[in-house]
């Protein structure tokens, strides 16, 4: 059974003795997501994340979720990608089509991968414009306090030193303000050209999910969401703070086994 809290302004917290139970319970999550957003908007826009994410999402494939989510009113992006074709083994956009697009009826034209025979700062633009010409027709509805785009759900996943997207630890591009989608040509985890959403549009999103599993993460899910102390760094995923939507972290116990428990019920 999971364990379940809120913590003060860091969302919901849930947390699993398997990623089994992590795995079904994040298929339900998606999956109401999905059938909310269809009921209100017609359509349902999803942001992925690479990594392990993408198989722990792997049950949306399964019965009943392959035939009862309405796969035709999806519309998928990614949250960042790395700057390599498409087929290769370092693309967001082929681990999420081998492990779950392919194995579900999306219709290819609502897939908006980004394009790779440019620069990363060709793509990050591109990426950004094709964005706004699906906001303007609300395929991607709009934040009601800025003109960022509203997601209905963003999936990350978390690095051991605090990484969401591909936004880590002291880099500028934590400070964007302007732009929606960003580049960077330094990223400390290879390869090391990539785009990224940024975190304005991270945090205008419907609905946040931070899926993070492994020991090798516990110390970074404290800094990210227990009370910190002065000289505590300020992780990527700390920054993670939706205005208006729901956050939500999904932990295995590893993952969870250093923070604060006060705030647990079964
Ligand atoms: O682009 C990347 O390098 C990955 O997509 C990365 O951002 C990933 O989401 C986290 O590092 C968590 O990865 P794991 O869940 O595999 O640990």
């Amino acid at each position: 059974m999971a364990l379940s809290g809120v913590h003060e302004d860091r969302g919901k917290l849930r947390i699993y003795e398997s990623l089994d139970e992590l795995g079904t319970d994040l298929a339900d999550y998606v999956a109401e997501l999905s059938e909310a957003s269809v009921k209100e908007r017609g359509v349902f826009a999803i942001a992925l994340s690479g990594g392990t994410l993408i198989s722990l999402m792997g049950k949306l494939c399964e019965a009943p979720y392959n035939k009862t989510v309405d796969w035709a009113k999806w519309y998928i992006f990614w949250v960042d990608e790395r700057v390599v074709a498409k087929n290769h083994a370092d693309s967001n956009y082929k681990l999420a089509k081998d492990g779950l697009l392919s194995k579900v009826p999306i219709v290819p034209s609502h897939v908006y991968s980004i394009n790779d025979s440019v620069s990363a700062e060709e793509a990050a633009n591109e990426y950004e414009f094709v964005i706004r010409q699906l906001v303007k027709t609300r395929t991607v509805s709009v934040s009601d306090i800025s003109d960022c785009p509203k997601f209905d759900l963003i999936l990350l996943g978390m690095g051991p030193d605090g990484h969401v997207a591909s936004l880590f630890p002291d880099q500028s591009v934590l400070d964007e303000k302007d732009e929606w989608v960003t580049f960077i040509t330094n990223s400390p985890k290879p390869p090391p050209e990539r785009i990224t959403f940024t975190l304005p549009v991270i945090n205008s999103a419907s609905n946040v999910a931070v899926v993070v599993t492994g020991e090798s993460k516990a110390e970074a899910v404290h800094l990210a969401i227990d009370s910190l102390g002065p000289d505590d760094p300020l992780l990527p995923a700390r920054m993670v703070q939706t205005t208006k939507g729901k956050l939500v972290w999904f932990l295995d116990k590893p993952a969870a086994e250093q923070l604060d428990g006060s705030q647990f019920s079964k």
